[in-house]
């Protein structure tokens, strides 16, 4: 979503930006695979000689948060930190554009909730059961990479439900004014959208994961990542969670 986009916003566009970034989650997915879960990493408490409060990931996760934040990450409503007491003050100037979201997105955050799935939920579906402490900080790399891909997608629910609530005002309206999610979750859920996404992930999975070989061999090489798993992390977390955000989004619009 870049500076002046607000004019050119539609759903279809939204959509295409999604299905753009199903590309960077699905490869990042990859790089993490590689390497085991590496529980240590999560592990509240460390070495009583190291001066860190939390697990180690926490640490490495924060810092990168903090460094980030200082050349203006998240001055971009894309961009939603995961520790946001942590950040520093951007040193470049924000650019000045008309904002797309209803001020009180900045209260829509549900980073606590995608770590949590992330770290108990996803890895162990993703990952074996082990520790490799050559690669600690080549692992948190790549949840850091991963986090922020997933966040970005899912925090993209404000930018969808900011096209939905301008293109059907009087359909959105009364739910918003009721305060009654369920009936705003069902306004905002377009099933056949969803079963197109997971269809179209799982076959992403399967050609971005493909062994490249110079010989013509046509045996079918298992690949990198099950597409099946995908098409299950999009359909019980990351739509779900894109959702919780529209609604989170649209129960705060007339704010
Ligand atoms: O494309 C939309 O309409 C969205 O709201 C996005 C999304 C998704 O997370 O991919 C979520 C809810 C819809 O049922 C369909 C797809």
């Amino acid at each position: 979503m870049d500076c002046g986009d607000d004019g050119k916003l539609s759903l279809d566009s939204i959509r295409d930006s999604l299905i753009r970034q199903e590309d960077t989650i699905i490869f990042n997915l990859i790089e993490r695979i590689k390497f085991p879960i590496n529980p240590t990493l999560y592990k509240q408490q460390l070495p009583s000689s190291s001066n860190i409060s939390g697990s180690l990931f926490q640490y490495l996760f924060q810092e990168t948060e903090a460094l980030q934040s200082k050349v203006g990450r998240y001055l971009s409503p894309e961009e939603n930190p995961f520790f946001p007491d942590n950040l520093s003050d951007s040193i470049i100037p924000l650019t000045k554009c008309t904002p797309v979201l209803h001020p009180a997105a900045e209260s829509v955050n549900v980073n606590e909730k995608i770590l949590d799935i992330y770290i108990n939920q996803m890895l162990p579906l993703f990952c074996t059961e082990a520790d490799d402490d050559a690669n600690f900080a080549t692992t948190a790399a790549c949840d850091i990479q991963l986090l922020q891909a997933l966040s970005r997608r899912i925090h993209y629910g404000k930018f969808v439900a900011e096209v939905k609530f301008r293109d059907c005002t009087d359909e959105y309206k009364p739910f918003i004014l009721a305060q009654d999610r369920d009936a705003l979750m069902k306004l905002l859920t377009f099933e056949a959208v969803e079963e197109m996404v997971k269809k179209r992930v799982a076959k992403k999975a399967k050609v971005f994961g493909q062994e490249v070989t110079l010989n013509d061999s046509v045996e079918e090489v298992k690949g990198k990542i099950d597409p099946l798993l995908v098409s299950r992390l999009y359909d019980e977390w990351l739509m779900p969670l894109t959702k919780l955000v529209e609604v989170e989004y649209l129960l705060r619009r007339l704010d």
